[in-house]
């Protein structure tokens, strides 16, 4: 058996295209849908996401602005930056590209952004709605997750989810979001004793380990579903993931490959969130009520 290949660059392809399409209307009814990134430092990766960000923005007629700081900005000049776009009306959704620097808390930061244009879904509030099953912006990597499974006909209820990794921004998400669609769901992580004897039960494996090639045949059941959340350079400095892809092939029933699996659908939830904050603004009055 060969597994099935997730294709992340074709099913965010048909979102992004769905996506148009309400952007399209939005704009018929005067709205633009504005996403501001904010980026601090140079970190020559951290660019490369954000002119894909851009780029998409542009691609699906949305507007898209970026606001470039050296990395010497003070933490109050950031939280000032984004106290004028919270009040910016034109700008739906605000991404403070992560990791910042060092002297700057990225708590006090996401703290900052208006939970009405918490596009990354990393604002505590956006956390706890998700958390409780209420509606609120998902974040990107792990809402990407599920829409690949569903796209995919994988119906995680029953199924015992692994995740490795508990970063607040994938690992511990993930986690919630395969809960919620009734998967028996375990975390791992560094200090997980014994790795293999937690993978080797997934029907699900979620890897966001951040270490190359780490998951191999050997930490696999036959018949699993991988998902590779890794960005990691190899040796010959080519992108890839934490799971070795090859090798896993002949054992997974499906898998995602790197590039071309979590990735896009990343950028492309990230729109989706955007354009729906941008609906959300529409139907509100002025007090923020919904009519
Ligand atoms: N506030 C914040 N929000 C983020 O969503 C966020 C962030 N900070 N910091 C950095 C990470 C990383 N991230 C990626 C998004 C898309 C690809 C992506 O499109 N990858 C392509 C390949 C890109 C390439 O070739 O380099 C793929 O996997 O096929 C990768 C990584 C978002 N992040």
């Amino acid at each position: 058996m060969t597994a099935t290949i997730i294709d992340g660059k074709a099913v965010s392809q048909k979102i992004k295209e769905q996506v148009k399409v309400r952007v399209e209307k939005l704009k018929s009814q005067g709205v633009t849908p504005g996403l501001a990134v904010v980026l601090v430092g140079d970190n020559s990766a951290s660019l490369t996401y954000v002119k894909n960000k851009q780029r998409t923005c542009e691609a699906l007629g949305m507007r898209s602005d970026l606001h470039e700081f050296p990395e010497s900005l003070s933490e109050a000049e950031l939280l000032s930056k984004i106290d004028e776009l919270n009040n910016d009306p034109g700008i739906h959704g605000i991404l403070v590209q992560l990791p910042l620097p060092k002297h700057i808390d990225e708590f006090k930061v996401i703290n900052a952004i208006s939970p009405t244009k918490d596009v990354d879904g990393f604002h505590p509030i956006s956390v706890g709605n998700m958390m409780i099953g209420k509606e609120a912006f998902l974040p990107c990597t792990p809402h990407g997750i599920m829409k690949l499974l569903e796209h995919y006909g994988i119906d995680p209820a029953g199924k015992h989810a692994v995740v490795i990794g508990r970063s607040n921004i994938v690992g511990k998400p993930v986690g919630q979001l395969l809960l919620q669609k009734d998967a028996t769901v375990t975390y791992c992580h560094s200090k997980t004793k014994d790795l293999p004897s937690f993978t080797r039960q997934a029907d699900i494996l979620v890897a966001a380990i951040g270490r190359a090639k780490f998951i191999d045949h050997t930490h696999i059941k036959p018949g699993a579903v991988i998902i590779d959340v890794g960005m990691n350079r190899d040796e010959s400095g080519k992108l890839c993931g934490d799971v070795d892809y090859a090798d896993i092939l002949e054992t997974a029933s499906f898998a995602t490959p790197v590039p071309g699996g979590v990735g896009p659908m990343t950028i492309a939830m990230l729109m989706e969130n955007t354009l729906q904050s941008a609906e959300n603004g529409l139907s509100k009055d002025k007090t923020g009520q919904t009519m």
